[in-house]
């Protein structure tokens, strides 16, 4: 299993040495570039010979945070002999590794603000156009329509856009280890043929939620906002952007908080860059809607109905229950939010602690106390944790499909709200 972080190294690795040859870089540049280079052969090897995890020496504002976390891992070893990667638990090294190869643009300026996934991220936005072109043109429909529909209508529409931010998770870059993995058919017209795959499928409990925020809105008592916690750029980033264009449109969130990366993670997460970049994308394209919709997601972000935010907490190893103490800040921010939508596998290893629970055990008791505000995951299944399963529904998935946790064909959108009776 620890093999499979190679080629994420080495894909690194040989961005920066094409980035070279084309000449980026100054000779300065060219320098820092051979000294990352080498960093990370250094580590691909210390990762393949099972070597000891080694502390970061960077100063970022996190590395104490990690180091910290490193010093806990040793001292659960019970032997005492050094934590390697091999001998730690997958969320830890995964995590670990991303961070390292930070680490190795950190240590040589001038190249310490490269993305070197940059590139694989942009190819999958531009793999997807028509996904992109015929979802924009749905939204804009919609928002056409939108004063004549129903409360029904709105929702069905609604749990549509859910659906395609759902299957939109399909599209990370880091189980396909950058390759194509991106979407090529019309989001909308696949959602039929999708829904058997749904395991666990609370959307209507997160329509109830968001039509009770909006009441209480009405009444003058709030406004509703809801908090995007991200996952992956390109296609995945768009179906974001949509659902979140129509919860404002329909007048069911007033304010949309999006979170993302502040480094470059997982290869396909979106940071800042990648976001300002697909809005900006959007506004340029030749295709109508597509343009409308850009140009409707600019105004959002100008007028601050929408905004986007990063914090460190995202991109250190610990789960989420962990964070109402080591990231007191970015809980109380969260615990502002009507609604917490969770993006991806990651995070929904990091709400359940990546543990290896009984698959009936029920979401909110894995989340263990992380309950900032009602929250909802939206995850294809690519990594072996899943709860709030039925009694005989994972065994009845295993013999169908042994590989039905991590083969990225199934789904779950699990809620859980802190006012809610489990
Ligand atoms: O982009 P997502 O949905 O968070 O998926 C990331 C997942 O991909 C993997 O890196 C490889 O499958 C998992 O370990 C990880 O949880």
């Amino acid at each position: 299993m620890y093999f499979c972080l190679i080629p994420q190294i080495t894909s690194a690795s040989e961005t920066l040495c094409c980035v070279s040859a084309l000449t980026v870089f100054s000779d300065e540049g060219i320098q820092a570039e051979k000294r990352a280079i080498s960093f990370l052969s250094k580590l691909r090897n210390e990762l393949q010979t099972d070597k000891p995890v080694l502390a970061l020496t960077d100063n970022a504002e996190d590395t104490e945070a990690w180091n910290e976390y490193m010093r806990r891992q040793q001292d659960l070893m019970e032997d005492g002999r050094p934590v390697s990667w091999f001998k730690s638990p997958w969320l830890y090294v995964e995590c670990y590794m991303y961070r390292r190869i930070q680490e190795a643009l950190y240590m040589n300026p001038p190249i310490d603000k490269f993305d070197e996934f940059k590139e694989g991220k942009t190819q999958s936005f531009f793999e997807s156009q028509q996904a992109i072109k015929s979802l924009c043109t749905y939204l804009q429909e919609l928002i056409t329509n939108m004063e004549n529909m129903t409360e029904i209508q709105l929702r069905d529409n609604f749990l549509k856009l859910l659906q395609v931010s759902l299957w939109g998770n399909k599209c990370d870059l880091s189980i396909s280890a950058g390759r194509d993995n991106s979407q090529k058919s019309s989001p909308i017209d696949s959602l039929p043929d999708l829904q058997s795959c749904i395991l666990v499928d609370d959307s209507n409990m997160v329509w109830s939620m968001l039509v009770a925020a909006q009441g209480s809105r009405s009444s003058g008592i709030k406004n509703a906002r809801v908090d995007i916690v991200l996952d992956n750029a390109g296609f995945e980033l768009v179906t974001d952007l949509v659902l979140a264009s129509f919860l404002v449109s329909a007048g069911l969130a007033k304010q949309i908080r999006f979170h993302g990366k502040s480094i470059p993670w997982f290869v396909s997460d979106v940071t800042k860059q990648d976001f300002e970049w697909t809005i900006m994308q959007t506004v340029a394209s030749n295709h109508k809607w597509m343009s409308a919709s850009g140009v409707q997601w600019k105004h959002f972000m100008k007028e601050g109905t929408w905004s986007y935010h990063d914090h460190s907490f995202w991109t250190l190893p610990h789960e989420f229950c962990d964070m109402a103490v080591g990231a007191a800040d970015l809980y109380s921010t969260l615990q502002g939010s009507d609604l917490i939508i969770f993006k991806g596998d990651l995070n929904y290893r990091k709400l359940t602690g990546d543990r290896k629970w009984e698959h009936t055990v029920r979401f909110d008791q894995a989340l263990r106390g992380f309950q900032p505000a009602p929250l909802c995951s939206l995850r294809t299944l690519k990594a072996d944790v899943q709860v709030g399963l039925q009694l005989g529904q994972a065994e009845k998935l295993s013999s169908q499909d042994p590989d039905w946790m991590t083969n990225g064909k199934y789904a779950v959108v699990q809620f859980c709200s802190p006012h809610r009776e489990q």
